[in-house]
């Protein structure tokens, strides 16, 4: 297994571009399994995600061709209904393939995804937008079966705004009879650009980005081109690179919009930003202020981003309170910047951070991927050496990461981690 070394300490400065965001394509390559044409996405970033939910799509059936940041899809027919344990385990997004299955051919069986580091994530809200809009549900040997000859249209009322549960009775619904109402669905940037490539493909769905989405059914979905938008939590993790090295960044392939909780926060800290013609400029010549975090669905700041703000705040001036509101687990970066010398502290969902002047290099390890993010952030501002181990995490969301912060003037390697036998 690889690991990460990075030599801290150095201010990052120059351009940086994001790539397209991997909470959009993951639902969209699902939702291309709706249609026996053939959908071209734009902007595909290179993750381990996308390949493991491109390996899932062609185990039902999908021939996909790979061009550099595209992908062309076509499901001529679908082989099978089931997406086994040994995908949904690597990747729990893979259950976003039950809405289209279910759409499609009436049936699908899939993995219950098991929880993860980050929390007990169950899919009740996914399986309760099923059963509304007429589907049977059953479970048994670790699966979840699905059956429906034909979805029919229905209102459905969120106890919370699922992401991946909007996003997956959206899925069901297009090809349902009759229209379906979702409310107190998720608003994020990521249910717009789905909707928005269901609509290209034909599908009438209206409201996505507001708590009520209203989908009216449609008899067949066809291909279409869809470009995914720029990854808003990429973006989020370079503009704290910025501030974290005390640095001067151009981050550019941005929607100045899908950013505003992040920027609201980076302001409050102390650090200048500025709009400019193709993206963000981040400015800090001086120690940032703490600040109080609380995570909520969008619009309120991202639970995608709390671990790197986190990083940020253990260098800060004063006390930062930081509250975790949408997953029960997920402070596992805690202990490891603790590791580097943070001073934190948690009690219950809420970690009090009491900045340090500065962090030392430590043997660490990503415990997810945006505590993997947070740990490259922390060893880019710590004195010394930092070791970044169980680095397959970060390789889910950050294409090129090496690269990129290399282009950038970071102190960063990738090398191959011994194994003792
Ligand atoms: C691939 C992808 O897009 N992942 C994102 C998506 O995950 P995901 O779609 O899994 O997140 P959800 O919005 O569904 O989960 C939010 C909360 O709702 C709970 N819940 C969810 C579904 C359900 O049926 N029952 C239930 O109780 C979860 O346990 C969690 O506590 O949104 C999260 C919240 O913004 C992000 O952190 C993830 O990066
Ligand atoms: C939690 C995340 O992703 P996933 O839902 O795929 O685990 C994330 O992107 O931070």
């Amino acid at each position: 297994m690889d690991k990460i070394i990075i030599n801290g300490g150095k201010s990052l400065e120059g351009n940086i571009r994001v790539s397209g965001a991997k909470n959009a394509v993951l639902p969209i390559l699902a939702g291309s399994l709706l249609t026996t044409t053939t959908t071209r996405l734009l902007d595909v970033p290179n993750l381990a995600d996308v390949g493991v939910i491109s390996s899932v799509l062609k185990e039902l059936g999908a021939e996909i061709e790979v061009k550099p940041g595209e992908l062309d899809i076509t499901v001529p027919n679908l082989i099978q209904t089931e997406a086994p344990y040994e995908y949904v385990r690597k990747m729990r997004a893979s259950f976003l393939v039950m809405g289209p299955l279910l759409a499609r051919a009436g049936e699908a069986r899939i993995s219950l995804p098991g929880g993860c580091a980050i929390g007990t994530r169950p899919i009740d809200l996914h399986l309760k937008g099923f059963a509304a809009l007429g589907a049977e549900i059953k479970f048994g040997s670790g699966y979840i079966e699905a059956k429906a000859k034909q979805l029919k249209g229905a209102k459905i009322y969120l106890d919370f705004p699922s992401v991946g549960a909007t996003e997956n009775i959206m899925m069901a619904a297009v090809l349902a009879k009759g229209t379906t109402t979702i409310e107190n669905a998720a608003e994020e940037p990521e249910i717009v650009d789905l909707a928005n490539f269901l609509n290209s493909m034909g599908a009438k769905i209206k409201g996505a980005g507001t708590k009520v989405i209203r989908i009216d059914g449609v008899e067949a979905l066809g291909g279409c081109t869809h470009a995914v938008i720029p990854d808003r939590i990429e973006a989020g993790t370079y503009l704290v690179a910025a501030a974290i090295t005390k640095g001067n960044l151009l981050v550019e392939n941005i929607i100045e919009d899908h950013l505003k909780p992040v920027v609201a926060k980076l302001i409050e800290t102390g650090v200048e930003l500025r709009e400019e013609n193709t993206g963000i400029r981040v400015y800090c010549d001086h120690r940032v202020k703490g600040i109080d975090i609380k995570t909520l669905p969008y619009p309120g700041f991202p639970t995608d981003m709390q671990a790197q703000l986190m990083a940020l705040t253990t260098i800060a001036e004063g006390t930062s309170i930081i509250t975790e509101t949408v997953f029960e687990n997920r402070f596992m970066h805690v202990n490891e910047l603790k590791r580097m010398g943070a001073r934190i502290k948690i009690e219950g969902r809420t970690a009090i951070v009491q900045g340090v002047r500065r962090l030392t290099g430590a043997q660490v390890k990503a415990t997810d991927l945006r505590a993997g993010a947070a740990m490259i952030l922390a060893g880019l501002a710590a004195e010394g050496e930092t070791e970044v181990s169980n680095i397959f995490h970060i390789d889910r969301g950050y294409e090129n990461l090496i690269e990129k912060l290399q282009g950038i003037g970071a102190g960063i390697r990738r090398v191959e981690e011994c194994v003792l036998v």
